[in-house]
């Protein structure tokens, strides 16, 4: 097991794209840390030189203590599982995972107990005679994921390993990768652009945008306060209302008349915007204390909630969440409200959080 450290990581390709324009990242050891981005972000070819499968053009990569950037992927003692299976389509399961420990050339009898445990904690025992042509899609990811296992590198590096699953083995799957995280505490860094995936599975998240990073955190930390306009509409869906507002009479005040809590210490010379999640919005019957006038353009019912899109009669529309047993309808006239604590803001012109 070993921490990652990446330090001012450019990466320019030959034909001139700056892939990644800057990035710094301190991956402790034992973490499960997800680098999430929209694509193009530059979240594989951070991944990509990590693994060695990419020389950056500057700046460091370090796993452990050792600094890795001139040795081969080979050396650098990680496993990495792609989007692709990439399983040798000839041999059957228990060869697939043997083959990178016969590789190294591990004695015959620990090859054997090695894949074993790999087996049975990838459940893989029914299968272990079958050639990849005969597994599902969920089978040859999870051949795969044993595959790293058997290595017991110091970290595993994982780019969107779940892409090509359906939605139910996905979910399944996911958690598999989380036990299996948590069970043999390896480092591991998981590449996304699906943000419930990665809220789901990260201790920490890494948001990247056009080659840097825009914001660490806990999944906790990166909902309740995006570090900045990107972020907030990123994360959450549907994500963070974003509205421009005022400071007056110790109210942030946005338009139609909505009146929001202010946090402390804001500034008084720029515009704002303030970030509210869907679910810090309440829809009221018309006329409620402390509510606004607004009408509902749409009502989209999910089973375990309602997400309601209200015109309020200035600026944007805006999103929000209430539970299955609202019974608001289409044109309806109702009043909205904040019902939630101190929204994080933002300056317009930076797009950063301010307060
Ligand atoms: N070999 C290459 N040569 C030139 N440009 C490349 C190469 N590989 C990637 N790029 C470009 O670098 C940028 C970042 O790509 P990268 O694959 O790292 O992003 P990503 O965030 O992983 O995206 P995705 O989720 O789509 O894989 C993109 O603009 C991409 O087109």
């Amino acid at each position: 097991m070993a921490g990652i450290e990446v330090t001012n990581l450019h990466k320019r390709y030959p034909d001139g794209t700056v892939a990644v324009e800057q990035v710094d990242l301190s991956i402790k050891e034992g973490e499960l840390f997800v680098m999430l981005g929209p694509s193009g972000c530059g979240k594989t070819t951070t991944l990509r030189a990590m693994a060695g499968l990419e020389r950056q053009t500057s700046g460091d990569i370090r796993i452990g203590t050792t600094l890795v950037n001139d040795l081969p992927p080979a050396e650098r003692d990680i496993a990495m599982v792609f989007q692709f299976y990439a399983l040798y389509p000839h041999l059957r399961t228990r060869d697939n995972l043997a083959f990178p420990l016969r590789a190294e050339g591990l004695p015959e009898k620990e090859v054997r107990e090695r894949v074993a445990e790999a087996s049975r904690m990838m459940q893989l025992d029914a299968l272990l005679d079958r050639r990849p042509h005969r597994l599902s899609g969920g089978e040859q990811q999870r051949v795969a994921l044993a595959r790293a296992l058997v290595r017991r590198p110091q970290a595993f590096l994982m780019d969107e390993p779940l892409t090509n699953l359906d939605a139910e083995l996905r979910a399944d799957t996911r958690t598999e990768i989380k036990h299996l995280q948590a069970q043999l505490g390896t480092t591991m860094v998981y590449v996304t652009h699906d943000q419930v995936e990665a809220m789901s599975l990260g201790h920490r998240i890494a948001i990247l945008n056009k080659g840097r990073v825009e914001q660490v955190g806990t999944p906790l930390e990166v909902y309740d306060r995006p570090a900045s306009l990107f972020c907030a509409s990123f994360i959450g869906s549907p994500p963070m209302n974003l509205i421009e507002v005022e400071v007056s009479e110790g109210a942030l005040r946005g338009p139609g008349g909505l009146v929001l809590p202010p946090p402390p210490g804001l500034p008084r010379d720029r515009t704002l915007v303030a970030g509210v999640r869907p679910e810090a919005l309440e829809v009221t019957n018309a006329g409620t204390e402390g509510s606004v006038a607004a009408r509902v353009v749409s009502a989209e019912a999910l089973g375990d909630e309602i997400i309601y899109v209200l015109d309020h009669g200035g600026g944007r529309d805006l999103r929000v969440r209430m539970p299955p047993t609202a019974r608001f309808a289409t044109d309806d006239s109702v009043g909205l409200r904040h019902a939630g604590g101190t929204p994080p803001v933002y300056d317009l012109s930076t797009e950063e959080l301010v307060a």
